[in-house]
């Protein structure tokens, strides 16, 4: 990679950039960039509606459920094992080009025209096995919240079956989909916790003490989003306690939040209070096709926004490692890889 050098100065933009970052929260469809769906056929009306998206932002009564729209459009995309081995091959590859060093992609699986949820999966697959890019990448599989308790636990036997011929791959489940639909099903994520999956589960993404209570005595290796869990942000008092003491590593998608609505801009996120209590979290992208991003641009964000130094950026990513799904080995060869390249580097903290 070239760098504009001026100096021992390296602008904020570009040091963010040469970053290597942990990516942990990435939806498959949610992350297609318009040039991959270019290239899986997608046709200039449909790409027209991620634009919309500058729309949205603009508007004061926008709704969650305006963003939801737009991963019909890339799940179209993607409804052929050829689509979603190639989709899943480019988004690892721009992964890879922004400095991501370990990723853990999420997905659903779908069955849909000749293509069974096994096959979703084993494209997905093939597409992390191909992938020449110098990058660990990890499989989460998504139980979405819509689908009713029957289509659950079908995915979720086709998840553990998948699980066992891919032990090194398949690492977790997560719970996400519009949050305004269905709910956390306990049972279900027990159930995939016996069979050795991980957990990571969207939580509080709207206000919803009841629920977020129940996520958080289901205590999952991580949370999504966090959003309304601080009694600023709409959570209650009892649920930020039962949080605290839990210190369940939340994942912060900054400007999916501030996109969606249910952050109102990125200088009042939520994770100040994180920051402010000494409390565990990562920064992630969520889609960084639907909402515009890269994870570059995300830490940029939290760089201008919280007056950190480049030294507590760096510190961000290197905690990231010890909530990632990953091996023990592979977690001592991230935080090596990220040692050295703060020993190479030290000049432009
Ligand atoms: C905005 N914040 C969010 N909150 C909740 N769920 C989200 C999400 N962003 C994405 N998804 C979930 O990921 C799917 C797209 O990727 P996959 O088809 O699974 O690869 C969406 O349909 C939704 O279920
Ligand atoms: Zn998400």
């Amino acid at each position: 990679m070239i760098f504009t050098l001026l100096g021992t100065k390296m602008s904020e933009d570009i040091f963010c950039r040469s970053l290597p970052k942990i990516e942990l929260h990435a939806h498959l469809n949610g992350s297609l960039s318009e040039k991959t769906l270019r290239k899986l056929g997608c046709l200039d009306e449909s790409i027209l509606e991620y634009h919309k998206l500058l729309n949205i932002i603009n508007k004061t009564d926008r709704t969650l459920d305006e963003c939801f729209e737009l991963f019909k459009i890339a799940q179209t995309a993607t409804s052929s094992k050829n689509s979603v081995y190639l989709a899943t091959q480019s988004v690892i590859e721009e992964f890879a080009q922004d400095n991501v060093i370990y990723l853990e992609l999420r997905t659903t699986p779908r069955a849909e025209n000749d293509m069974t949820k096994q096959e979703y999966i084993e494209s997905v697959l093939k597409g992390i096995k191909d992938s020449k890019s110098d990058i660990i990448v990890k499989l989460i599989l998504s139980i979405d919240r819509r689908h009713d308790k029957v289509c659950s636990e079908d995915s979720l036997d086709v998840i553990v079956k998948m699980r066992e011929e891919y032990p090194g791959i398949i690492k977790g489940i997560d719970l996400s989909g519009n949050p305004y639909v269905g709910g956390f099903d306990e049972c279900l994520f027990s159930k995939a916790r016996e069979h050795g999956l991980r957990t990571t589960i969207h939580c509080a993404e709207i206000p919803n003490d009841n629920e977020v209570q129940q996520i958080l005595n289901f205590h999952p290796e991580r949370i999504g989003h966090a959003t309304s869990i601080h009694p600023d942000f709409g959570g209650s008092k009892e649920n930020w306690q039962l949080y605290c003491k839990a210190k369940i590593p939340a994942e912060f998608c900054l400007t999916s939040n501030v996109v969606c609505g249910t952050s109102k801009c990125y200088a009042e996120h939520h994770i100040q209070q994180w920051m402010k209590n000494d409390l565990p979290f990562s920064i992630n992208t969520d889609d960084k096709g639907v909402f515009c991003t890269s994870l570059s641009k995300e830490y940029e964000h939290v760089l201008n926004n919280f007056d950190l130094s480049k030294a507590d950026l760096w510190n961000i990513t290197y905690n990231a490692i010890d909530h990632c799904f990953a091996s023990t080995e592979e977690i001592i060869l991230l935080k090596k890889k990220m040692a050295e390249w703060k020993e190479t580097h030290a000049q432009y903290f």
